[in-house]
């Protein structure tokens, strides 16, 4: 019988999007075995430091291109928001199931929106996005920074005196958890992540095979989104420093990609969009990104690499 290994993190949410994969894999694909490897990444074991001290977003997936490299795994899943701006030359993302809500949301504990927050009310995220743009919409908001798997955040907002926290649709939603929700952020200036509810099917490279297999389970539309609003993010030289989002859409034959780039504290919080034929979708990120470095975007990305 033919194999298939699967390589993810050890989080529940990992797993669970990591069997939506599998499960598309078998129903496509009866005569595979279908094995799951869940492997323990930097990024789940350290959890009292922030991300970007301990060295960016990328910890979530170095162990798990290390055994993709040794051919333990055959294939990875990541969320795409996980996979650093430029994937390491060996390996290639080569496909993206159907993405889910890109957005985030708000859960607060009494049910309060945002607008029905109380004056200084604290709120918890990790994200220097996301924190950037609720100072932008309420300056008088206490940001807590908060990290975690959604399981310890959830546990973090009913016991560490905090009002509400925002976290991302797609997670809830593949916990089965939305009944959780408060209220979608999708309104500005609320941009998600890049790649935010995609996921990221990586390869090696030279893995012919595989990238055939995986032909079968992509979703173009979401392919060709995530292509542009990583080719926004590589443009601004995106880690998880700076504040920085994207949402591409396709309607008919246009692709149409926002974009922000903000201030940490939220002072100031640049946003544009850019419009084409959903053919050109290489460029359509790169061209959102030059517009918003000729907007002031440049000055706030030198500031906070002057920071860092
Ligand atoms: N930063 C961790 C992370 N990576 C992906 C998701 C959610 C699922 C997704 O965006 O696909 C989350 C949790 C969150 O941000 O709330």
């Amino acid at each position: 019988m033919k194999e298939l290994v699967i390589g993810t993190r050890k989080s529940d949410l990992a797993v669970a999007q990591t069997k939506l994969v599998a499960n598309r894999l078998q129903a496509e694909f009866p005569d595979y075995k279908i094995i799951l490897n869940k492997i323990s990444t930097k990024g789940d074991r350290i959890l009292d430091r922030s991300l970007v001290d301990i060295g960016g977003k990328g910890l979530f997936i170095k162990e798990i291109e290390v055994a993709l490299l040794q051919e333990e795994i055959d294939l990875a899943v990541h969320s795409l928001k996980d996979v650093p701006g430029a994937v390491t030359d060996q390996f290639e993302i080569v496909a993206s199931p159907k993405r889910a809500n890109p957005y985030d949301v708000l859960i607060s504990n009494e049910g309060q929106l945002l607008d029905q927050l109380a004056q200084g009310a604290r709120i918890g995220t990790g994200s220097a996005r996301r924190k950037s743009q609720l100072l932008n919409y309420r300056p008088d908001l206490e940001v807590v920074a908060i990290r975690g798997n959604i399981n310890t955040r959830l546990d973090k907002l009913a016991n560490q005196d905090l009002d509400a926290i925002v976290l991302a649709a797609a997670g809830l939603e593949r916990m089965g958890w939305e009944d959780k929700i408060t209220q979608y952020l999708d309104f500005p200036p609320f941009i998600p992540a890049v790649g935010q509810g995609a996921l990221a099917l990586e390869v090696r490279k030279d893995d012919q095979q595989i990238k055939r297999i995986l032909s079968a389970i992509n979703h173009q539309p979401t392919y060709d989104v995530i292509t542009a609003e990583r080719g926004f993010l590589a443009c601004l030289d995106g880690d998880c420093k700076a504040p920085l989002g994207a949402l591409a859409q396709i309607r008919g034959d246009k692709l149409t990609i926002a974009g922000m780039v903000a201030k940490l504290d939220g002072s100031r919080l640049i946003k544009d969009q850019v419009t084409g034929l959903r053919k050109d979708v290489a460029k359509l990120g790169a061209k959102l990104g030059e517009k918003l470095l000729n907007q002031g975007a440049k000055e706030i990305l030198a500031e906070i690499k002057e920071e860092n």
